[in-house]
Parts: structure tokens; C-alpha cells; sequence
């Protein structure tokens, strides 16, 4: 079943008496289920493109239809609905709050929306059951983004949006936190979208939309993606 379907869909931004078109009539479908993989040079429009699927922007033209529904169309009040309900955001600095441990951030997150996952147990499902009683500022950065993970994860989102997840992580954590990204793709059957610049990760995906000048350059599907942990770059 598709998921996402965008058809002709456009983000201008007016600078003065330039317009820019960050994402420049674009259509693409992703079906549920599929580990999909954004790639594209610095520009490209690929957070433009992850902010529209997130509802945290909408489109200057064009549909966006999530599970049937066009939130292109979407009000205020609908869009947030939809982000507090159908939308699990993994960003490359984590955002957790300082002050809280890392069971109350999940917390914070899974209190917010109508079918959340236990807190612990998904704690444990990202490998950081030991750890939900520490502070942020008591965790690696690889453990940091394993409870952003698992904050977006409790709100048992139906897409889970991650942006550069490991741009902050050294080489080997971050290929971890692919590898986990993958896994809890196939094991929950959600659908997982991850931004990157690193043409390196390609194979690993099972969609793959390259992007260049807010447009898309290739879609291509990836019948056998390789295992993240199998590639060196
Ligand atoms: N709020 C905004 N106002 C004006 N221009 C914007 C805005 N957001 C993005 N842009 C422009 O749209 C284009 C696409 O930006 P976007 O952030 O989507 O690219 P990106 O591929 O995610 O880049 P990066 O990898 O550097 O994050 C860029 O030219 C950017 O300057």
C-alpha cells in the first residue's frame, strides 16, 4: 500500500524579488514498509522535502497525500494533529531536553499522542533499557540519538522522518544507528525516510530518490539493499 504519494509538488520561498524554488514539482510514491533514502549535495531541497512529509511546512502547490489524505490541504489545527500523531522526527542533534532522563523524554513525547508505545519497552527496543534512568549529558552520542530514536518511535508514528541522523556520530556509531534504523524498519513494518549528503550509504536502501536542484534525479527501487555494517567508505 502506498504511503506517501506526492504528485507535482512545489515549495517556493520569495527573497525579495527572487523566488526560489526549493522543491521544484516533484512527484514520487513510497510504499509502507520501505527503508527510503534522500540523497542530494547541500541545496538540494532534501530538508524542504522532509519538512512537507513532516507537516512542518506545506507546499506552495501540489498534493501530498499521507495514508489517502491530502495534507497539502491540511489547517493548522489538522497539521498538528498529524504531526503529534502520525509523524516520529529523528534529527541530526538529538533535541533532547537536558533536565529530563532519558525514559521522561520518551515520556514527554509518548503523553502527547493517542497510541503510544511503553516507554521503557521501547527503550529496550533501541538497545537502551540500562540507560533510561540517565540524563543526556550522562550518555554517548550514539546512545543520545538511540533515545531521540526511541522518542519518536513511542508515539507509533506510521512514517518516521530522520534527517542526518548520524551527522553528529563518529564512523561506527553511525553506521550503527543505521543498522538499527533498518532493523526497526523491517521489525515494525513502519516507514522509515532518512536524509543524507553520503552517496556512500546508496546500496542500503530500498528506495532510493537522489535529488538535485529541488528536483528528483533518480527514484530507483533496490530489490536486495546491503547491510549497512557490510559497506566500508
Ligand atoms: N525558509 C527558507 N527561506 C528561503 N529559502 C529557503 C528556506 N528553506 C530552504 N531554502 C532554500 O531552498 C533550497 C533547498 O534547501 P534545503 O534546506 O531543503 O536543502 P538541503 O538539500 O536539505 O540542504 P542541506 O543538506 O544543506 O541541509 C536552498 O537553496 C535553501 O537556501
Amino acid at each position: 500500500m502506498a504511503v506517501i504519494q506526492a504528485e507535482h509538488l512545489a515549495r517556493e520561498y520569495v527573497m525579495g524579488k527572487n523566488v526560489i524554488r526549493a522543491v521544484d514539482d516533484i512527484s514520487f510514491t513510497i510504499q509502507e514498509g520501505t527503508y527510503t533514502m534522500i540523497l542530494g549535495a547541500s541545496g538540494a531541497g532534501k530538508s524542504t522535502v522532509l519538512n512537507l512529509l513532516g507537516g512542518m511546512d506545506s507546499p506552495t502547490s501540489g498534493s501530498l497525500r499521507i495514508n489517502g489524505r491530502d495534507i497539502a490541504r491540511f489547517n493548522k489545527r489538522q497539521l498538528a494533529e498529524y504531526r503529534r500523531n502520525s509523524i516520529g522526527f529523528v534529527f541530526q542533534f538529538y533535541n533532547l531536553m537536558p533536565n529530563l532522563t532519558m525514559r521522561e523524554n520518551v515520556e514527554l513525547a509518548s503523553q502527547i499522542c493517542k497510541d503510544p508505545l511503553d516507554a521503557q519497552e521501547t527503550l529496550e527496543l533501541v538497545g537502551l533499557g540500562e540507560r533510561s534512568s540517565n540524563f543526556p549529558s550522562q550518555c554517548s552520542g550514539g546512545e543520545q540519538q538511540r533515545g531521540a530514536i526511541a522518542r519518536a518511535l513511542a508515539k507509533n508514528p506510521a512514517i518516521l522522518l530522520c534527517d542526518e541522523p548520524t551527522g553528529a556520530l563518529d564512523y561506527k556509531t553511525g553506521k550503527a544507528i543505521l543498522a538499527l534504523l533498518y532493523d526497526l524498519c523491517k521489525k515494525s513494518g513502519k516507514t522509515v525516510i532518512v536524509v543524507t549528503h553520503n552517496g556512500a550509504l546508496a546500496p542500503t536502501a530500498d528506495v532510493l530518490i537522489r535529488m538535485k536542484s529541488g528536483r528528483i534525479e533518480s527514484y530507483e527501487e533496490n530489490p536486495a539493499p546491503v547491510p549497512v555494517q557490510e559497506l566500508e567508505w
